[in-house]
């Protein structure tokens, strides 16, 4: 009895004085070793001094069991009455573990959702796990995303690999490491590279138009994905994909789909997805893509010329890696990890924008309509059709723009974790080391700064702009993007409109990339196609079947494409 409670008490010490303080989610293994050696020291300890054997393994499992019920029990009534945020409200089991959280994502995939139901119930600071929260206020979008944040990317980064030397630039966690990464994306997405990315762009564009006008109901949510695909293939690699041409997935993909929805419930818990992907065979679905993208990056290893100007993203990171560019990927593990990313990151999210506007030009025939009557007027010939000229139509930014603010591609968004002294927002302190989230359509859709906030309503984002408020508005899809102009200009083709949220650390860095693929394609469609809802199709689904898959999963949406008569 003795032993049994010491053993729980140093259990006890063990989580205040040592868990309680260490990032422990990437050192479990560590742990394991230390309680495996711990327990066949004790054996060795009993034996060598007389114990019988049996004895010795009661006794030692004793000990072992004991320290860690102290370690569990310690763990759970500190979280639940002793943490630092014992005053911010949410459900019990939330202060507990983030099981909590993977329960409520797991019930259908739609977590966004969740924190909607718990913010009504527990108010703008919600507590979501142990030492998380979700923060349902403006004020802490800048505070978190902005330039000036001093919040950097959790563990939750670490969910693929804690090696800085293998991680991605989206999944490094060093702040100056990740500042340096960034500059051999921001050259090869730069806006003066821009222009030789168009000439593919169009050339795809084109195939996709054809292929959905031929007559029958078309997935307009697979046949984006073929889009967007093809982009990220031609753009990032300077490689064919050929989903368009061969009109279905790319092989290499085929087996990432099913296995989406599990990670994003398991990734609500890194360490736990961390460990799990090491089980052989847990990442089979990826094992494709993966070779594709190393694959990829070897050849292009092997075809590098020094005298060759890079033509697409990859190659810019390619030459920093072979003129010894701080700002290169600091190993082929790291390039692989970018190329992935690049693919992943690049192109759901944009074909679930192309999806998300035309469901909505459908549901508004008026705003469809007067779409198509500004394309018709900025590009009266089909030869028109050139990026120059399909920048100038701004309603086809702003047709984008409110998509992208009612159904944003990454619903949720990634955690930042505040720094050592805290953080104020508001009225409420945040104590320092918490992680805190910050729900992008939540705050897009608020009604509290957002005017009929869920109806589509382009105009707000142009004419009506200061009646309905929009500057003052959050709005970061891209989390918060670079902000030169309001609508495109020569410096900045991408239409800004949060002027006083100037570019944070870790946004995206395809936002003008993006735009140039929306623009083109949108453009083209309202220029040649008629559109509308395939027999059997109200659009119903698609407005509310969305999975939070970190980023979005949207469903199936059927629409009937056929080539325009021209009057
Ligand atoms: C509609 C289109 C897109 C949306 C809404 C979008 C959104 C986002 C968001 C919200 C983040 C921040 C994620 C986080 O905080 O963890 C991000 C990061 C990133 N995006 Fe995009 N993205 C889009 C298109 C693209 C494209 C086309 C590319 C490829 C060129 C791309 C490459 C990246 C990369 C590399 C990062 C990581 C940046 C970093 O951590 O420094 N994205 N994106």
């Amino acid at each position: 009895m003795q032993t049994s409670l010491s053993s729980a008490v140093l259990g006890v010490l063990a989580h205040i004085l040592v868990f309680r303080n260490v990032e422990l989610d990437n050192f479990l293994l560590g742990c394991l070793t230390i309680a495996v050696t711990s327990y066949m020291s004790l054996l060795a300890f009993f034996l060598v001094h007389g114990t019988p054997i049996l004895a010795t393994f009661w006794e030692v499992g004793v000990i072992l069991a004991s320290f860690s019920v102290g370690v569990f029990f310690s763990i759970l009534i500190y979280r639940a009455f002793f943490h630092r945020l014992r005053n911010i409200p949410g459900p019990f089991g939330a202060r507990l573990s983030k099981l909590y959280a993977a329960y409520l994502s797991s019930k259908e995939v739609k977590y966004h959702e969740e924190l909607g139901k718990l913010q009504m119930e527990y108010g703008d600071f919600i507590r979501t796990g142990p030492r998380e929260i979700c923060i349902v206020r403006k004020s802490a979008v800048r505070l978190m995303h902005g330039p000036d944040s001093v919040c950097r990317k959790t563990t939750w980064y670490s969910q693929v690999t804690t090696d800085p030397m293998k991680t991605s630039v989206h999944t490094t966690r060093d702040h100056e490491v990740h500042r340096r990464r960034r500059k051999a994306w921001e050259r090869g997405v730069a806006i003066k590279v821009l222009p030789s990315y168009e000439p593919r762009i169009s050339e795809l564009v084109e195939i996709f138009v054809d292929q959905i006008s031929q007559g029958s109901p078309v997935n307009a949510t697979d046949w984006s994905m073929f889009l967007a695909f093809d982009i990220m293939g031609k753009v990032g690699f300077g490689k064919d994909f050929d989903c368009l041409v061969e009109g279905r997935k790319h092989p290499a993909i085929g087996g990432m789909d099913e296995s989406m929805e599990t990670i994003s419930t398991i990734g609500q818990i890194p360490w736990l997805l961390y460990y799990l992907s090491r089980i052989p065979g847990a990442t089979a679905g990826y094992t494709g893509f993966f070779k594709m993208c190393s694959d990829e990056i070897e050849k292009k290893f092997d075809r590098w010329q020094p005298d060759q100007a890079p033509n697409d993203i990859m190659s810019w990171l390619l030459k920093a890696f072979m003129e010894k560019d701080p700002s290169a990927p600091p190993s082929k593990e790291a390039f692989n990890e970018d190329s992935r990313v690049m693919i992943v990151g690049g192109s759901g999210t944009t074909a679930t924008t192309l999806t998300t506007t035309l469901f909505y030009l459908i549901k508004n025939p008026a705003i469809l309509h007067k779409a198509r009557t500004q394309v018709d007027f900025a590009l009266p010939n089909s030869e028109d059709w050139t990026y120059e000229n399909v920048k100038k139509i701004t309603y086809i930014d702003d047709i984008i723009n409110e998509a992208l603010r009612l159904k944003p591609p990454v619903l949720v968004g990634g955690p930042r974790v505040t720094p050592a002294n805290g953080l104020q927002v508001d009225k409420k302190f945040i104590p320092g080391d918490v992680n805190v989230i910050v729900p992008i359509q939540l705050l897009q859709t608020d009604p509290r700064y957002w005017k009929r906030s869920k109806e589509f309503i382009p105009e707000r984002f142009g004419e009506k702009r200061e009646e309905f408020g929009t500057s003052d508005a959050p709005f970061f899809p891209f989390q918060l993007g670079k902000n030169l102009s309001l609508h495109s200009n020569e410096k900045d083709p991408s239409p800004s409109y949060d002027t006083d949220w100037p570019t944070g650390a870790y946004s995206c860095p395809g936002k003008n990339l993006t735009y140039m693929s929306l623009r083109m394609a949108l453009s083209r469609i309202l220029q040649e196609l008629e559109f509308k809802f395939a027999p059997g199709e109200d659009g119903t689904r698609f407005d509310t079947e969305w999975k939070e898959t970190f980023g979005a999963t949207p469903p199936d949406l059927f629409i009937e494409f056929s080539r325009r008569v021209q009057d």
